[in-house]
């Protein structure tokens, strides 16, 4: 009895397996009849070709030969279906990738005059030309040469034609009587009719212009953030470039202002500052001061790393008299012996992070609002040489909510609501090229930004997730923390905490007096889902500034 209900258990157990098994070569003969299909379907001529010889070679009864012919038709086909279901990374490096690029390279050289002459880069100038030969003429008359009137084209040279990863670059050099700016402008249209994702122009020399397409998109998936190791201090690594290589953010000597509308993704980008800088902070080379007015629910996420949380307007201003008073010692200390702040444990870097300034300087009340504004403006141009450095966070860029926004050195553009609002926020005539308005709201995180040298890039900040914060936060806590109702009179005090040698996750318990945050339910928020959007539902691309 015993025994049959063994032999019993174990036939169950390899039915089971055998099921198992079937429905995995199942799945695999389906994933790759389906990719074997996809490359007949992008190599249908040299299928059709090989398939129409072998019909022929069939009819004049040369069976052998037709089956070879049918063989190098669907041959690769297999071949490219099985190594890509079995090693998706290694087709696309080796085979798949290379192809496509030279595919692009090609294309773009083949139809370089027709799409110079439709993106209005070209001009044309009518002349005569004189044709030679025995041209018939009235009656039966034969004339040795005739002049005719012609179309000439004139084009501006493609010089250099170049792919990496996902991007195709052109080296185009201006025809006679056509400036680089005009090229820029004809970079919408170009990007347009290769279908590429988005695209940015660099200036290489006064006569030629180098115009990056982004061909697929790289960014279109969100990415988490990983846990910050070493300790940086001059910039942080917030996410990637539309090229696929790191977005490192400089924090020394700059004050960043991040700007998108609600559900932009803000709280990447001050939490990739943040988080980024917290080896730094547990190491002693910086202090995070956090201004959080919307009831300390973003800052509270990782309180622990922070020397001060303002949740209030007068624990704000209080905050702000404390860094100023940093300021004006440290500008004391360093007058007539140097002119730019270096970071040491004795005397860090400080980061005051705010998230929502509006709040602090157009929704309290005009007294609040003047003495805030005020604090921070004077921070704000002093700051940079003194050590401390400001990273604010706002919804709306108008010069009455943000009147301190000439003073940031640094903008980050999120998702904003017009091209009207995307000028403010990086400057005039930017918002063709950088159009921030047009970032789909599917792709929360995602950003443009304008480089040192003038040309704008597209970016994609990581997705810090709540509990990521809170990990930061307890392995890198900050050793000292500042007590914010002392600094209302003007004089800071600071408590100096024992910095726990373990990894244990939790959020650490600052003293901070008046603290309210760190007792409030927190809700965990996850990467909002794609959703289409209503850009392009309309057929148009989602976030760049072109679309195919
Ligand atoms: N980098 C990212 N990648 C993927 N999803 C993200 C990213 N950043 C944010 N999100 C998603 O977008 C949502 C909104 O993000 P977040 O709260 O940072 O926006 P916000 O701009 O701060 O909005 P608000 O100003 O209303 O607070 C998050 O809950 C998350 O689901």
């Amino acid at each position: 009895m015993g025994s049959n209900l063994a032999a019993a258990r174990v036939s169950f157990v390899d039915a089971r397996a055998a099921a198992a098994l079937s429905a995995r070569t199942a799945r695999f003969l389906w994933a790759v009849l389906r990719a074997a299909l996809v490359w007949v379907r992008g190599h249908l001529r040299w299928v059709l070709t090989l398939v129409g010889f072998a019909v022929i070679l069939r009819l004049l009864g040369n069976q052998i030969g037709s089956r070879e012919v049918l063989a190098l038709a669907f041959g690769p086909a297999l071949v490219a279906a099985v190594w890509s279901t079995c090693s998706p990374m290694s087709y696309e490096r080796l085979c798949a990738g290379p192809a496509r690029r030279a595919r692009w390279r090609r294309w773009i050289r083949k139809n370089w005059p027709h799409l110079s002459r439709e993106c209005g880069l070209s001009v044309s100038r009518a002349t005569k030309a004189r044709t030679f030969g025995l041209v018939p003429k009235e009656g039966s008359r034969f004339v040795a040469s005739q002049s005719q009137t012609v179309t000439v084209w004139s084009h501006p040279r493609l010089m250099d034609v170049t792919t990496v990863g996902s991007l195709l670059r052109l080296t185009i050099r201006t025809r006679t009587g056509q400036t680089v700016q005009d090229l820029e402008n004809a970079a919408a249209p170009l990007a347009a009719a290769a279908g590429a994702h988005a695209y940015r122009c660099v200036q290489m020399t006064p006569s030629a212009v180098e115009v990056v397409l982004v061909m697929r998109d790289s960014l279109s998936q969100a990415r988490p953030a990983e846990l910050p190791e070493a300790a940086h201090l001059n910039a942080v690594t917030l996410g990637r470039r539309q090229d696929g290589t790191p977005w490192h953010l400089t924090v020394t000597g700059r004050h960043t202002l991040v700007v998108g509308c609600s559900g932009s993704g803000k709280g990447s980008v001050f939490w990739g500052v943040c988080a980024g800088l917290a080896p730094a902070v547990r190491a002693g080379l910086v202090r995070l001061w956090g201004v959080d007015l919307k009831r300390g629910v973003e800052v509270g996420m990782g309180r622990g790393m922070f020397a001060a949380v303002a949740t209030n307007p007068s624990e704000a201003v209080a905050l702000l008299t404390r860094l100023l008073a940093v300021l004006e010692e440290r500008g004391n200390r360093m007058a007539g012996i140097t002119r730019l702040h270096q970071p040491t444990q004795a005397d860090p870097l400080h980061v005051l992070a705010i998230d929502e300034l509006a709040v602090l300087t157009a929704y309290t009340d005009p007294e609040t609002k003047k003495e805030a504004s005020r604090l921070l403006a004077e921070i704000l141009t002093q700051g940079r040489a003194l050590g401390v450095v400001v990273l604010a966070c706002v919804q709306d860029p108008r010069k009455e909510v943000v009147g301190l926004r000439g003073l940031f050195t640094q903008t980050i553009a999120l998702r904003l609501r017009s091209a009207e609002e995307t000028r403010m926020v990086l400057g005039d005539g930017i918002a063709t090229i950088a159009p921030a308005h047009r970032i789909s709201p599917a792709m929360p995180g995602t950003a443009w930004v304008v480089e040192e040298d003038g040309s704008a890039d597209r970016v994609r900040a990581d997705w810090w997730s709540d509990q990521l914060v809170r990990q930061v936060a307890a392995r890198h806590p900050a050793p000292v923390v500042e007590d914010l109702l002392a600094a209302r009179g003007g004089q800071g005090k600071t408590h100096t905490c024992d910095v726990p040698a373990s990894d244990s996750v939790g959020v650490r318990a600052a003293p901070v007096p008046g603290k309210r945050t760190s007792q409030m339910p927190q809700k965990e928020r996850r990467p909002r889902a794609s959703r289409t959007s209503r850009t392009s539902q309309r057929g148009t691309s989602d976030d760049g500034s072109s679309a195919a």
